[in-house]
């Protein structure tokens, strides 16, 4: 069993509340307002920007070379391909960078990203993949489950998303994150120490969750 599999286990209710989060089941049936959407990939932006520091903080908490790489991959993928894939994709739904450059960061996005810099700040490597491996390894699990029910179908509007993470490149990078995960644990983590890795993932489940709720919440208002 790997970690990411035993932390998954232990935090199950954590978990199915962000992965089967009802803006998660709506991006699938398509039935996800168009506003929802919009105000999470602004969001989304913002939180972006936020990971790279989290990434570039891994680099700075690396233990040996090779975790140093790891966390400048990261930070490198995100600066030099994922901002610009996603102002991209906002355009394709109608805004320009400078609408979400300029866009105020919400709370629940605050709260997770400081939550994330916090949790490696204050300990370890490992203590700041828990905090990350929510993200990275969800997204791959809610891509795959959505695609294998067909919901990236030419009628939906979320299909780019959907493809997106379901996609080798993305699933790849989840998997080498699990095995990276894997690799620090072999050298640090302790029965001890377990339950205090296991309460950060669990919160930044929760946290996940609650960034769905800030998209869902932007269609009522
Ligand atoms: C709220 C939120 N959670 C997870 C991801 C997924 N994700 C986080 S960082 C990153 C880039 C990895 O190289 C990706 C794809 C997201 N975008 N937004």
């Amino acid at each position: 069993m790997t970690l990411f599999e035993r932390l998954k286990a232990d935090a199950a209710p954590q978990w199915a509340s962000y992965t089967n989060h009802d803006f998660v089941r709506q991006l699938g049936d398509a039935s996800l307002p168009q506003e929802c959407f919009r105000h999470y990939l602004v969001q989304d932006y913002l939180f972006l920007i936020q990971f790279a520091r989290a990434y570039a903080l891994g680099v700075y908490k690396s233990p040996t070379i090779d975790d140093m790489r790891q966390s400048l991959e990261g930070v490198k993928a995100i600066l030099d391909a994922e901002l610009d894939l996603h102002v991209g994709l906002c355009g394709d739904w109608g805004m320009s960078r400078s609408d979400i450059e300029n866009a105020p960061e919400e709370t629940p996005t605050m709260a997770y990203t400081r939550f994330v810099l916090d949790a490696g700040m204050s300990g370890d490597l490992l203590d700041l993949q828990a905090a990350l491996a929510p993200c990275i390894i969800g997204y791959a699990e809610i891509g795959a489950r959505l695609q294998d029910g067909g919901a990236d179908h030419a009628g939906n509007p979320y299909r780019l998303w959907i493809g997106e993470y379901a996609g080798d490149d993305y699933q790849k990078v989840a998997g080498g994150f699990s095995c990276w995960l894997d690799r620090t644990a072999a050298q640090v983590l302790t029965e001890n120490r377990y339950p205090r890795v296991l309460s950060i993932f669990e919160k930044a489940c929760r946290l996940e969750s609650d960034f769905w709720q800030m998209g869902l919440d932007a269609g009522s208002r």
